[in-house]
């Protein structure tokens, strides 16, 4: 079964309870929410593979490590996920980025695809699905099967705040993707929220309410 990782660093937790404060506008927001990602980033390749190089300092010839094994693709769900993309490019640049649009029928709860476009090559990339929200579970469920229709093997998720409902969802559905968060929090509510989550995470980033 995939982990489920709580990145619980003081920085994390202290930007992410401004994030939730109603009384924090659109600017602040979307701000807090790219340094969180950062932050998250940081925890989230703590495991990439290491190899050894040989380079020359000034001094004398030695030995170094750079990053090995598989390029990096970042996976934003459209809207919300795109908040959380210019973070984690911060520390790694050349990562390629594919966007998945979905978003939640107010109704059903159940996620309507509406945009693809991914690299040629994102089936030979570890891959972060990105998304603030993991409610349900539904949206990142379906973002993740896409990806797997699509040959890709190595698949991350990568939350600011999940409901258990959700994170039981993807691991039901996809056990072998580790699931990381900054707050795992009660429940949802009647309306599918997250309690007591952030409110919409879409319409808070990009003033759309
Ligand atoms: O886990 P789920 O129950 O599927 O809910 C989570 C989804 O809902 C939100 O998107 P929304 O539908 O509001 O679209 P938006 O990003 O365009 O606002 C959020 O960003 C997730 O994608
Ligand atoms: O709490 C929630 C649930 C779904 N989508 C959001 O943006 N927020
Ligand atoms: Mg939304």
């Amino acid at each position: 079964m995939g982990k489920v990782v709580v990145c619980d660093h003081p920085l994390i937790q202290h930007k992410l309870t401004y994030i939730r404060d109603v009384e924090t506008k659109t600017k602040d927001f979307r701000q807090l929410v790219d340094e969180v990602a950062m932050l998250m980033a940081y925890e989230i390749t703590r495991d990439l593979p290491l190899q050894e190089v040989d380079i020359r300092t000034p001094v004398c010839p030695t030995k170094g490590k750079v990053i090995a094994g598989r390029m990096l693709g970042l996976v934003p769900i459209l809207r919300a996920g795109l908040g959380m993309v210019d973070g984690v490019l911060r520390l790694h640049p050349t990562a390629k980025v594919g966007h998945i649009g979905l978003y939640r029928d107010p109704e059903t709860l159940q996620p309507v695809e509406y945009y693809e476009k991914l690299p040629s090559d994102v089936h030979e990339r570890e891959l972060i699905v990105i998304d603030p929200m993991l409610a349900t579970g539904g949206s990142a469920a379906a973002a993740i099967s896409l990806l797997k229709k699509r040959k890709c093997t190595q698949i991350k998720l990568m939350c600011l705040i999940a409901a258990p409902e959700g994170i039981e969802a993807v691991h039901s559905e996809h056990p072998d993707v580790d699931i990381y968060v900054a707050a795992v929090d009660e429940r949802l509510n009647e309306q599918g929220y997250i309690v007591p989550g952030l409110g919409d995470a879409g319409d808070r980033l990009f003033g759309t309410k």
